[in-house]
């Protein structure tokens, strides 16, 4: 391959500062789009949907036949995991994610090894996927980080996560097993998937606010660090990007502490944080998905804000969390337009 049909997200992620960021959206499949909304009706539930790699690839294809997105992440879940793991998990409509009772922790420990098999659909999803995308567009696979999964485990739903904080404090042996074993799944399941044609691997830590520095470190980077150890050790070298979400002030030592490749960033993070972090890493990030969702003016004023700020460093151009589903098209247009110099293409 010539270094131009290289990926540009491969290029950003080598270091390399490039003519312009690279640019996706976290959740750019789903239901801003009508595509998707119909392809879901035809899905018993989500998590079936999840599982079936024709209607995943197709809904893994959708966003990119629209927009000039630079990369494709595959159609899943970070909360397949526990279901993998023996945890009953599924979605009520309209509310979100429920989770049965946490199973025994040396139950869970016992189907580590099959947890990996049970998910080798989300395999089958990224092959096809990857057979079909142009080679210039990156195919990008992820999975929960176990923290912000575990927080599902323990509390149930989606939560102000009092519950799990409680449970690390007080419950600290059975936590940290909790976060070991799921970290042993989680590092066989990225494998798996760079395996099946994931060229990039992204570890979602969608909870990381709220932690004390002892905390962060013990279920935030240090796991993190474990799972990449063992990717590494499964002979993968496809880089890896870490959202330490809400991570504050910590955002800085998670750069340097762990060894992702590349540092996702939230809304919150400062122009300043992001040029230390891009001395020594990539830096993903950070539109607000709200200010997305308002366009206008003040959209352009963010998107030029953050060109000027990052991307004279390694940077890859992407919101701060997921894009919300009432997002009118037309401003997902106007800023990848104004990125990539191409619009939107009807379907
Ligand atoms: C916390 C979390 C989850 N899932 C995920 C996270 C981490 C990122 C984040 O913080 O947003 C990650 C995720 N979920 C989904 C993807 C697919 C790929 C993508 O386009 O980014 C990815 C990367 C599909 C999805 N995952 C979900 C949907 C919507 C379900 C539907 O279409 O019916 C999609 C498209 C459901 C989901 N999944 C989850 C919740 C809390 C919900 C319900 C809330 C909601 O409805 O948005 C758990």
């Amino acid at each position: 391959m010539n270094a131009s049909a290289q990926p540009r997200l491969l290029r950003a992620l080598a270091g390399e500062t490039l003519d312009r960021p690279p640019v996706w959206f976290m959740r750019q499949a789903g239901r801003y789009l009508a595509e998707y909304r119909a392809l879901r009706e035809t899905a018993p539930d989500f998590i079936s949907f999840c599982f079936d790699p024709e209607k995943a690839a197709e809904a893994t294809l959708q966003p990119m036949r629209r927009f000039p997105y630079d990369a494709a992440i595959v159609f899943a879940d970070i909360l397949l995991i526990p279901g993998a793991l023996g945890q009953k998990v599924w979605f009520e409509a309209g509310e979100g994610p429920r989770l049965g009772p946490l199973p025994e922790l040396a139950a869970m420990e016992a189907e580590v090894e099959a947890s990996t098999q049970r998910l080798a659909n989300i395999g089958e999803t990224l092959t096809r996927v990857r057979a079909s995308l142009e080679p210039e567009r990156a195919l990008i696979g992820f999975a929960g980080a176990p923290w912000t999964v575990a927080t599902y485990m323990i509390e149930g739903r989606s939560s102000d996560r009092t519950g799990a904080r409680r449970f690390a404090y007080e419950h600290p042996e059975d936590l940290d097993r909790l976060l070991a074993l799921l970290s042993d799944a989680t590092a066989r399941y990225l494998v798996m998937q760079a395996k099946a044609g994931a060229q990039v691997l992204k570890l979602f830590e969608s909870w990381a606010e709220g932690l004390s520095e002892p905390l962060f470190q013990r279920l935030v980077t240090a796991p993190h660090t474990r799972i990449i150890q063992q990717v590494r050790a499964a002979g993968v070298d496809a880089p890896i990007i870490g959202l330490p979400r809400g991570g504050g002030q910590l955002v800085e030592d998670y750069a340097r502490d762990c060894p992702v490749t590349a540092v996702a960033l939230d809304t919150q993070a400062s122009a300043a944080v992001g040029q230390r972090i891009q001395k020594t890493k990539p830096i993903q990030g950070a539109l607000d998905p709200l200010l997305l969702r308002a366009g206008g003016k003040a959209l352009d004023a963010r998107v030029e804000g953050l060109l000027a700020q990052w991307g004279s460093g390694p940077y890859i151009f992407n919101l701060g969390h997921g894009i919300l589903p009432d997002t009118p098209l037309a401003h997902v247009e106007q800023v990848l337009k104004r990125i990539t110099g191409e619009g939107m293409r009807a379907v």
